[in-house]
C-alpha cells in the first residue's frame, strides 16, 4: 500500500516548520491571506520556503489571487505548488497554472454530494485536488476552520490520483478518515494547533505518525 502523503498547512515559524520537516511531512504550506491567523508576508514566506527547500514540497496558499500577487509570489517564494483556496473557476486555475508555470493544488469545498459535481472540470486543469469542508455561511476564512465534512459522501466516487483529504483532521481521526475514504493524501492545519495560528510541534509529529499508520 502506497505511503500516505502528508501536508502540514499554515506554518509560520521556523521552529514549527522544522518540526514538520523533521516529522517527515511531504508538503508544507504557507498561507498568504491577511485575514488568516496563519498569514505570512512574502518576505517571511521567502525565508520559510527557502528553509524547506529540498526537504519537502513547498506550497503557497492563496485566495483568488490577482496577476500582480501571483508574479510576486512566484518571484519571492519560488514555491513548488500554488494552492488556490478561493472561488477560482476552472478557467482561472488554468490561467494561473500557465502564467506561473507552477503546479496547482485546487481546493474544492465539500458539504454535500452535489459539491462533487465540480470535480471533473477542476481535475482537467489542476494538478491535484484538495477536498476541504465547505466554510460555514459568513465564515471569515475559506479554509482552516477545523471543520470536517461527511467522508461517506466520497463512498463510491472515483477521484483523481493524489486527491488530498482536508478539513477537521487530527491525529485521532486521520486513520479513520483514510480508511473510510480510501484516499492516500491528507492535509491539516487546526488539528495540529494549540490555538488558531499557533502550531504545536508535538501535535505535528503525532499527526504525521498517525497518518502513516492509517487506521
Ligand atoms: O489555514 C488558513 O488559515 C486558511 C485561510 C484561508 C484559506 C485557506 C486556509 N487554509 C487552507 C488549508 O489548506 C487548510 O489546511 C485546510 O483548510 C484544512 O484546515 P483545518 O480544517 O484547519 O485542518
Amino acid at each position: 500500500m502506497a505511503e500516505v502523503h502528508v501536508k502540514i498547512c499554515g506554518l509560520s515559524t521556523e521552529a514549527t516548520l522544522d518540526a514538520a520537516l523533521d516529522a517527515g511531512a511531504d508538503l508544507v504550506g504557507f498561507v498568504h491571506f491577511p485575514k488568516s491567523p496563519r498569514h505570512v508576508s512574502l518576505e517571511k514566506g521567502r525565508g520559510l520556503a527557502g528553509r524547506a527547500r529540498g526537504r519537502a514540497q513547498r506550497v503557497v496558499l492563496l485566495v483568488d489571487p490577482d496577476d500582480v500577487l501571483l508574479a510576486a509570489v512566484a518571484e519571492t517564494l519560488d514555491p513548488d505548488w500554488i494552492q488556490l483556496h478561493g472561488k477560482e473557476s476552472p478557467q482561472r486555475v488554468a490561467e494561473i497554472r500557465a502564467r506561473t508555470r507552477r503546479p496547482v493544488l485546487k481546493a474544492v469545498g465539500v458539504a454535500a454530494a452535489a459539491d462533487l459535481v465540480a470535480l471533473p472540470d477542476y481535475a482537467e486543469v489542476a494538478d491535484r485536488l484538495l477536498l476541504d469542508a465547505k466554510p460555514p455561511p459568513g465564515a471569515d476564512l475559506p479554509g482552516g476552520n477545523g471543520r470536517s465534512f461527511d467522508w461517506d459522501i466520497l463512498r463510491g466516487v472515483v477521484l483523481p490520483a493524489g486527491t488530498m483529504l482536508s478539513g477537521g483532521l487530527d491525529a485521532e481521526n486521520v486513520g479513520t478518515a483514510l480508511s473510510r475514504t480510501g484516499l492516500a493524501a491528507v492535509d491539516v492545519s487546526s488539528g495540529v494547533e494549540i490555538r488558531p495560528g499557533e502550531k504545536d510541534p508535538a501535535r505535528i509529529t503525532a499527526f504525521v505518525a498517525a497518518a502513516r499508520r492509517r487506521a
